[in-house]
């Protein structure tokens, strides 16, 4: 509630002033926040640092180096609830930011550093919506963003799947049999395992396929090589070698949409939930838990385990010597069914009576056309 209030107080604001008048609306939101403050308690301090500061004026300038954000952003701006702005990983040209245009046509959509900086300026209203991947059809789940879905407090609030096309990138002149090396997001490089092992190309992964573009333009690389999109090779000046080299024309990948907050689940479409949990040690125990879906008829659509990070490793519970004989999981499913449907309440109810741990993740509309 207070973030709200606080947001809408900061947008009527703004909206009074011009944007070169940084001073008069710093002082009124100032004290409009002490105000908040008095009636909302201590929340308000984290979220006040990011709008006490300059507010677009940095993100502007950080946009005109045309640079993507970095942490070190992350305290200085927020978003001015003009444009819904959609954060996602990489730099422009990336999959990642094509997925997002695609989940909002007519959004501004900001490039991260990280998928924990895209994470992180969703929480501190920087941005709006953050438009991670989480899984692809070749190269299977990109598990660092499983585990930052436990670690921070965001919604899935929507999905969005994205046919992908890597192409072979290089310097105009750099021919095929010139090529060495080739860069690329280690995803991508897995995607077009077959057509890169053919080439005998050394693969170096980077943070993501149009970094690698924009770094092989920039160095003026000869004997290097990009896997990346067709958007990439015109945004950064790179001759297409080859086009559609991953290992098969089926290559899509699965975005999640991230939010503050959650959306209220409907039946009038079909829905999705995913959700985490943990449980205790014992024959049969993760089939008890997979049963209260197939009881119900629910169907699932994804399953994936990740160490349990903070106990990764049980120990015996026969006292035997002290070692650990377990490892520690947390499991991830999505299920087609929405929060709203008694059934998918009832399977959670079941589910909690021996889960450790359980935390829905978001329940929200399945993705059904396709790029
Ligand atoms: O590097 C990019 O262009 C991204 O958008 C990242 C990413 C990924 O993380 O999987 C997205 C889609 C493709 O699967 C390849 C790479």
């Amino acid at each position: 509630m207070a973030a709200f209030v606080i947001k809408s107080l900061v947008s009527q604001i703004t909206a009074k002033h011009s944007p070169s008048d940084h001073t008069s609306s710093r002082i009124e939101i100032k004290s409009a926040l002490i105000s908040v403050k008095r009636r909302c308690g201590s929340k308000i301090p984290v979220l006040a640092a990011s709008i006490h500061s300059e507010n677009d004026q940095s993100i502007e300038a950080q946009k005109k180096k045309n640079g993507p954000l970095s942490s070190s952003h992350l305290s200085n701006s927020v978003s001015n609830g003009s444009r819904l702005r959609v954060a996602y990983q990489g730099v422009r040209g990336a999959y990642s930011e094509s997925a997002a245009q695609k989940a909002y046509p007519n959004c501004e959509a900001v490039p991260c550093e990280q998928f924990d900086t895209a994470f992180e300026s969703v929480e501190r209203w920087l941005v709006d919506r953050a438009v991670l991947p989480i899984e692809n059809s070749l190269g299977g789940s990109i598990h660092r963003n499983y585990d930052l879905l436990l670690r921070h407090r965001l919604h899935i609030v929507g999905e969005v799947k994205y046919a992908v096309r890597h192409c072979l990138l290089a310097n105009h002149g750099v021919k095929v049999e010139d090529l060495k090396r080739v860069l690329s997001h280690p995803q991508a490089l897995a995607q077009c395992e077959n057509t890169l092992t053919k080439l005998g190309l050394v693969r170096e992964a980077v943070d993501d396929t149009a970094g690698a573009a924009k770094h092989v333009a920039l160095q003026k690389l000869e004997d290097t090589g990009a896997v990346a999109s067709s958007a990439a090779a015109s945004i950064y000046g790179l001759n297409i070698l080859a086009e559609d080299i991953q290992d098969d024309s089926d290559n899509v990948t699965r975005f999640l949409i991230l939010a503050r907050e959650p959306i209220i689940p409907g039946t009038d479409r079909p829905f999705k939930t995913s959700i985490v949990f943990s449980l205790e040690e014992g024959p049969g125990v993760l089939f008890k838990a997979l049963a209260v879906f197939a009881l119900r008829q629910i169907n699932l659509t994804k399953i994936e385990s990740r160490p349990l990070r903070k106990q990764p490793l049980r120990a015996s519970d026969d006292g035997n010597s002290g070692l650990p004989k377990y490892f520690d999981y947390l499991f991830y499913v999505d299920f087609e069914a929405s929060m709203a449907d008694e059934n998918a309440q009832n399977a959670l109810r079941h589910l909690k009576e021996f889960a450790t741990f359980l935390r829905v993740l978001g329940s929200y509309p399945v993705h059904t056309s396709m790029v």
